[in-house]
């Protein structure tokens, strides 16, 4: 059986909370997607490509120079995109947004498939996303779809972004969440929804402990712990 979990789902349904706790207790890899569609679209701002360039952007993406490595002293994978440390830079709402446009772009999804798939090794795979369980990873054992209210989510995200420093509105975020929610929702290409064998997981009254504690039960019934 492929050592595969994907975690699909919304902004801030807490995707990429779980899937770090998880990794870090199985061992597992972790491939946080969404980061690779943020450096697309930060590397665009960077170097001035438009975000509806197709053919620039997917030849960017396809030769995309990113590192993921292990912070000293953490558990924390880091980015370093061109020779650069860009976990912070690319966090905020704005860089969201513009991956969230350069996404839904399929020159430049193709451009990023080989890269994910690389990330399934025999030491098994945890997998964050918007379509891990519908594209990257079809035949994954154990599919789970994150989900929260838009309210509780941008709560969530307000809190992340004050303690990193970014000055925001609850509200602004609420919007953004909810455009965001849209575009990703209603493109044409890989769009985001539950895989047919996805199991559902509503966060929004649930801790970090429970949603983890669901998902190892799951992994736990098909005997991948
Ligand atoms: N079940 C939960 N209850 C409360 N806060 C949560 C929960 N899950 C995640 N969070 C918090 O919400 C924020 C967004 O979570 P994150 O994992 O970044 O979401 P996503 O990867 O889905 O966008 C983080 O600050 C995280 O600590
Ligand atoms: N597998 C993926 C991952 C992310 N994306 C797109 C859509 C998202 O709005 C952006 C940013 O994703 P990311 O997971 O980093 O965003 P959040 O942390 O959930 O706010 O990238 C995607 O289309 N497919």
């Amino acid at each position: 059986m492929q050592k595969v979990i994907t975690i699909d789902g919304p902004s801030g349904s807490g995707k990429g909370t779980v899937a770090k706790i998880l990794s870090q207790k199985l061992g597992w890899n972790l491939l946080d997607s969404g980061a690779l569609y943020r450096l697309v679209a930060f590397g665009a701002l960077k170097h001035g490509i438009a975000l509806d360039d197709e053919p620039a952007l997917s030849e960017f993406a396809l030769k995309l120079d990113v590192k993921f490595v292990l912070q000293e002293g953490s558990e924390l994978l880091i980015p370093v995109f061109e020779g650069e440390d860009v976990a912070k830079q690319i966090r905020t709402e704005e860089c969201g947004a513009a991956a969230s446009k350069v996404a839904a772009l399929n020159p430049v999804r193709d451009a990023l498939l080989d890269r994910q798939r690389a990330f399934a090794t025999d030491a098994g795979l945890i997998a964050d996303g918007r379509d891990m369980g519908t594209v990257v990873f079809p035949d994954a054992p154990v599919k789970i779809y994150l989900n929260a209210s838009a309210e509780e989510r941008a709560e969530r995200r307000y809190n992340q972004l004050k303690l990193s420093g970014e000055s925001v509105s609850i509200a602004a975020i609420l919007n953004e969440i909810r455009t965001r929610d849209e575009r990703d929702m209603n493109r044409e290409v890989a769009p985001l929804k539950p895989a047919d064998d996805a199991i559902e997981i509503d966060s929004t009254s649930l801790t970090i402990d429970q949603v983890v504690a669901r998902i190892s039960e799951a992994l736990s019934n098909v005997g991948l712990i």
